[in-house]
């Protein structure tokens, strides 16, 4: 391998950022003929190389292996479509079955979910990221190109779903032969009817006992207006009638009106990081086509850069993972191949594409290393993680008690708690992570803080940063629009429990003759740990929740802070309203007595609003020796013992003298 330093534009802000990595240019072994790319070697990638190029992969079946050009692939033979549905409700596993019919894989039993590839997403048998994958089909003796996009279905990767159909131009809406319509199958429709996409609604699970298609028809008819003989009915796992859903994508979803012609104009839509190819950016074409060698302009830099090699891979039928449009390497937020950016040649300039709205985070919370010296580690695994996922915000931050930090922002509890997993799994690091917050807004009266800050309204994500009630005129705390669907036996409670959240309902309609849709406006501290949690557990598990942001309502909120024998525990501070605050403070201190283990001395643990205690819990004393009912003198099976407890130990954050468990931080605030 020949290895050289070249210093070109399209990597200088990647350089600066990581200034150990190296770009040299490979001869790659593809489709037994070689290519020279050029790959970006760090001295943490232990193995090959990661294009960082224009690359044009695209997946084949067996009667078409050899690389095509796809500038001359017929446009009106090209369908672009996401499949969207409420969490569970079947879209890997019928992506599983598209993948099988066109031969991008053997049909195996094994077959599941496959485009999940990720560790977390096969743990949780979720899917947490948009995958995409291109399909060669044939119809009435033509091959069609199909790009398909499998989307997450849980609301805090919504905002995957809405990305990935902007891509499109239709949408498969699969829903549940036996559940039927739930929150995120409304919340998905009204994403790709604003976008104005074809809808193909895909009843599946149509083997289950339980099933009742027509009920769902019925629901859809009703709910979206779509009438019900546009519904196809199918059980992805059985494969049952999947070949008809891929007739009627190529004849109900419209074409592509990008023309090779006109001057190449592409969107980036999403991007991901893969240790061995690196970062890789998925553009969707609007128009043109882009050839190695041409000056291409960031619209969001608004400077040029050369794309450097333009590399056809023929594809095995295992690499159907990155076989999706046309694929440009290279993004850092901010620099190339920013989501949302719109690429385009410097020869022919174009009015950039809209983008997106940037993700907002819903929930923030603090992170650093469980020792300081793991800093740089934790820096360069939490940097790699967000190219991955670029709706995680991060800051820089630092406390005097807790050292070095970050203040990240994510869409969701269930979305922090998979970026915390891909930090342990993959990079081995071991994190606290502070109580949560929602941003809350403060209006400021002090014209000194005005000054300060450069501005009249900030936003708080950080308790420790909570101005003094003195310092504002007023606080603001941000409302969600909820929607929930449930059987109607369960509407009291669901009303209960909706009101003690602070809740307003705001619209209630039966969708079906026994399910109701109820829309509340909530304060978004209230649903954001475990509201979800309580819902499903009042309504047996029938009940399902979606929500959206509706702005900021004044709000009466206070700072409380958590003491362990007198000493603030910077982690555990939150912002409460006032009406639960007395609350909030006792449940906390009950549930860190249970979450603390007993120690060798007396803990008083205690909830205070500025210097006023309001709650406390005390833990005795206790000391536990796991050698107890070690009796005689097996001297390997203490050593396991001592060894298990100091590998526990790793688990405890130690303040002041006391050990606190890592995980306490989130898990006191989840409530019963
Ligand atoms: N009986 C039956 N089960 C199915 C069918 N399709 C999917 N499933 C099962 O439903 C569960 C969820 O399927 P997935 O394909 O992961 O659903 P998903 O919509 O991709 O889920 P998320 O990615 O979490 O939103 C799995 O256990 C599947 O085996 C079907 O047609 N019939």
């Amino acid at each position: 391998m020949m290895s050289l330093f070249r210093s070109h534009g399209l990597f200088l802000p990647f350089i600066k950022r990581f200034p150990d990595i190296k770009i040299c240019r490979v001869k790659r072994r593809s489709q037994g003929c070689m290519t020279t790319c050029t790959v970006i070697r760090h001295r943490w990638m232990k193995s090959s190389c990661w294009s960082i190029s224009a690359v044009r992969e695209f997946s084949s079946n067996a009667s078409e292996k050899e690389s095509l050009d796809m500038s001359k692939f017929p446009v009106e033979r090209i369908r672009n479509f996401s499949i969207i549905a409420h969490i569970d409700h079947g879209k890997s596993t019928l992506a599983d079955r598209f993948l099988e019919i066109t031969g991008a894989i053997a049909k195996t039993a094994s077959n599941k979910q496959v485009l999940d590839k990720l560790q977390v997403e096969r743990e949780r048998g979720s899917t947490v990221k948009a995958q995409t994958a291109s399909l060669f089909y044939q119809h009435d003796g033509q091959t069609y190109l199909l790009n398909l996009i499998d989307t997450p279905g849980h609301v805090d990767f919504s905002y995957e779903v809405s990305r990935s159909i902007s891509a499109c131009q239709g949408v498969l809406l699969i829903v549940d032969a036996n559940q039927g319509i739930q929150a995120q199958t409304v919340a998905n429709f009204y994403l790709a009817f604003e976008a104005q996409l074809t809808i193909i609604p895909v009843i599946n699970k149509i083997d289950l006992k339980n099933a009742d298609p027509e009920r769902v028809e019925k629901q859809i008819e009703k709910v979206f207006d779509i009438p019900k003989d546009e519904c196809i009915r199918i059980s992805a796992k059985l494969g049952t009638n999947v070949d008809q859903v891929l007739q009627e994508v190529v004849k109900r979803i419209p074409h592509p009106t990008a023309r090779v012609e006109d001057p190449f104009k592409a969107l980036v839509f999403d991007s991901t990081f893969d240790h061995y190819r690196g970062v890789v950016a998925n553009i969707a074409l609007f128009g043109g086509h882009v050839s190695r060698g041409d000056k291409i302009v960031s619209a969001h830099l608004g400077k040029p850069y050369e794309v450097n090699e333009l590399v056809s891979v023929g594809c095995t039928n295992l690499t159907f993972d990155l076989l999706h449009f046309d694929i440009l390497a290279l993004r850092y937020a901010g620099q190339v191949g920013y989501i949302g950016d719109t690429l385009y040649l410097q020869k022919q300039p174009v009015e950039p594409l809209p983008g997106f709205k940037p993700a907002k985070a819903m929930v923030f919370a603090g992170m650093y290393p469980m020792d300081q010296s793991e800093y740089t580690a934790l820096r360069s695994a939490v940097e790699k993680l967000t190219l991955n996922d670029s709706n995680v915000t991060v800051q820089r931050d630092s406390s005097l008690a807790l050292g070095a930090e970050w203040r990240l922002g994510f869409l969701g509890l269930l979305h922090m708690e998979v970026f915390n997993q891909h930090l342990e799994q993959e990079y081995n690091a071991s994190v606290i992570v502070t109580a949560l917050t929602v941003p809350y807004k403060a209006v400021l009266a002090s014209v000194k803080l005005i000054k300060e800050h450069g501005e009249e309204v900030i936003t708080i994500i950080n308790p420790a940063q909570f101005p003094d009630k003195s310092q504002v005129v007023e606080y603001l705390e941000p409302m969600v629009m909820g929607t929930i669907i449930a059987p109607d036996d369960f509407t009291g409670k669901i009303m209960t429990l909706c009101q003690s959240r602070r809740a307003i309902q705001k619209n209630m309609f039966y969708i079906d003759d026994h399910r109701v849709m109820m829309k509340y406006i909530f304060p978004l501290n209230e649903i954001v740990v475990d509201f979800y949690d309580q819902l499903k557990s009042m309504s047996s598990g029938y009940a399902s929740f979606d929500y959206e942001g509706a702005g900021y309502e004044a709000a009466d909120l206070i700072k409380m802070d958590f003491l362990l024998n007198g000493r603030p525990v910077e982690e555990l501070a939150i912002i409460v309203h006032k009406d639960s605050a007395y609350s909030a403070g006792k449940a906390i201190c009950e549930r860190l007595k249970e979450s603390i283990p007993r120690q060798m001395f007396e803990i008083a643990v205690q909830a205070a609003i500025g210097s006023k205690i309001i709650a406390r819990e005390t833990i005795k004393a206790y000391r536990k020796n796991v050698l107890a009912k070690c009796y005689g003198g097996d001297i390997t099976r203490k050593m396991k013992l001592l060894k298990k407890q100091a590998e526990g130990k790793k688990k405890l954050r130690r303040i002041g003298n006391i050990d606190v468990p890592k995980d306490a931080f989130i898990n006191v605030l989840k409530r019963k």
